[in-house]
């Protein structure tokens, strides 16, 4: 994965910082096309996994649109070149000015997930002589086999109209003379790796279009959310996921209508392999039953491990001695900030440097200033200045 010159020019940077291997990124991209976009598929990259302009720059070249979950995510959006009307804007708790930026750009969608956002979207947009474009989030109830804190598409999750409202939004939408429906949205989770969970998701999809078609309403599109997973184990072994079959499955199980459109929002699964968080060992400590590596990255920089208890792969970059069992940890005052524990690695000393694989997708951006931590750097593989290798 790291080109000798590559770890050469990482010495001489301060650490710790984010490392975006841009040549991977490329690939994963042209697979979402040829295997998505080529079906006529509609790709909204998840603004909310990685909003660096650089990583957007590559989105709006590939030709996807965005799916953003705040009046700033749409701002930065529009900023990185998105056409608004590449624009959907989903979010079960969208402020009165979100919602007003979404109708001064004329987006192509705002999912909403309640009955009372609509009647107050409804206020608005006719306040603004506008009409806005509405995909309904229903909840299908259908489980992502994913860690709780990243399933949505429970009943018991807060995101979507459970369709026990539906007689209610029946009688209410022909009351909203600014609002158009124009689609339903679905998102069952994030970082879904049982395909069987999108098989469920599409037959309750069919089976809502056709409680909207029974009540007169055509749809012109229907967005079927992301949550596609990347192997955190094995990134070496699998640098980016099973899009052919993804897709695939879509294509054997969704209703399509005649002139209908199918939209994704994949966020992870595009970005989550090529990004890496590069830091440096501080000390190696003594425990009582295992060595501690202190690193200088922390959650701060990657809040993932003590969020949802994931596995970061780690690889070591400057030492091949024989492998140690260390607990990985970051200088943050709490014990939850621990990136792997019991886990071999190479022996290591103060200095060397490692890499906390995997890391493209809510890594950056989840980062916090706990402990007043300093924002840490962002490098691009082709704009690295690789230092020569002299051996
Ligand atoms: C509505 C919506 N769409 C898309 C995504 C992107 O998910 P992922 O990064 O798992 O593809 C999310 C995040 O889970 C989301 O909440
Ligand atoms: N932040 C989560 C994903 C949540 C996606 C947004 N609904 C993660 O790091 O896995």
């Amino acid at each position: 994965m790291f080109k000798k010159s590559q770890i050469e020019t990482f010495k001489s940077l301060k650490t710790p910082f984010y490392f975006y291997d841009m040549d991977l990124l490329d690939k994963t991209i042209e697979q979402v096309k040829l295997h998505g976009q080529s079906k006529g598929y509609h790709i909204h990259f998840a603004i909310k996994a990685n909003y660096n302009f650089r990583i957007l720059e590559k989105m709006l070249e590939a030709g996807f649109g965005i799916d953003c979950v705040s009046g700033p995510e749409i701002e930065r959006s529009i900023e990185a070149g998105f056409s608004p009307d590449q624009i959907a804007f989903a979010g079960v708790g969208k402020t009165d000015e979100e919602i007003q930026i979404g109708l001064d750009h004329d987006i192509f969608s705002f999912n909403c997930e309640s009955l009372q956002e609509l009647e107050v979207l409804n206020d608005l947009a006719s306040q603004s002589e506008k009409v806005a474009k509405v995909a309904l989030r229903l909840n299908p109830n259908v489980s992502a086999k994913t860690h709780k804190y990243i399933t949505t598409g429970l009943h018991e999750n807060k995101f979507g109209i459970h369709p026990d409202r539906f007689s209610d939004l029946f009688e209410l939408l022909p009351k909203l003379a600014a609002i158009k429906l124009t689609g339903i949205h679905f998102h069952i989770g994030s970082q879904v790796t049982d395909l069987e969970s999108y098989r469920q998701l599409c037959e309750r999809v069919n089976e809502f279009q056709n409680i909207f078609e029974g009540k007169g309403y055509n749809l012109q599109h229907i967005n079927l959310g992301g949550g596609l997973g990347i192997n955190y184990k094995k990134p070496e072994e699998e640098a980016m996921p099973n899009f052919k079959s993804f897709f695939e499955l879509f294509d054997n199980y969704l209703d399509v209508k005649p002139d209908q459109e199918v939209h994704f929002e994949l966020g992870r699964s595009i970005v989550g392999q090529c990004g890496s968080l590069i830091s440096k060992v501080l000390f190696i400590k003594e425990g009582v039953s295992t060595h501690f590596a202190v690193i200088d990255a922390g959650m701060t920089e990657l809040i993932r491990p003590a969020l949802y208890q994931a596995e970061h792969s780690i690889n070591i970059l400057t030492s091949d001695k024989e492998p140690i069992t260390y607990d990985v940890v970051g200088p943050i005052c709490e014990s939850s900030d621990t990136f792997r524990r019991g886990i071999s690695l190479p022996e290591v000393q103060r200095g060397d440097l490692l890499a906390i694989r995997s890391a493209g997708a809510y890594g950056e951006v989840m980062s916090s200033g706990f402990n007043l931590r300093k924002q840490v750097k962002a490098y691009y593989s082709d704009e690295l200045v690789e230092k020569a290798v002299t051996d």
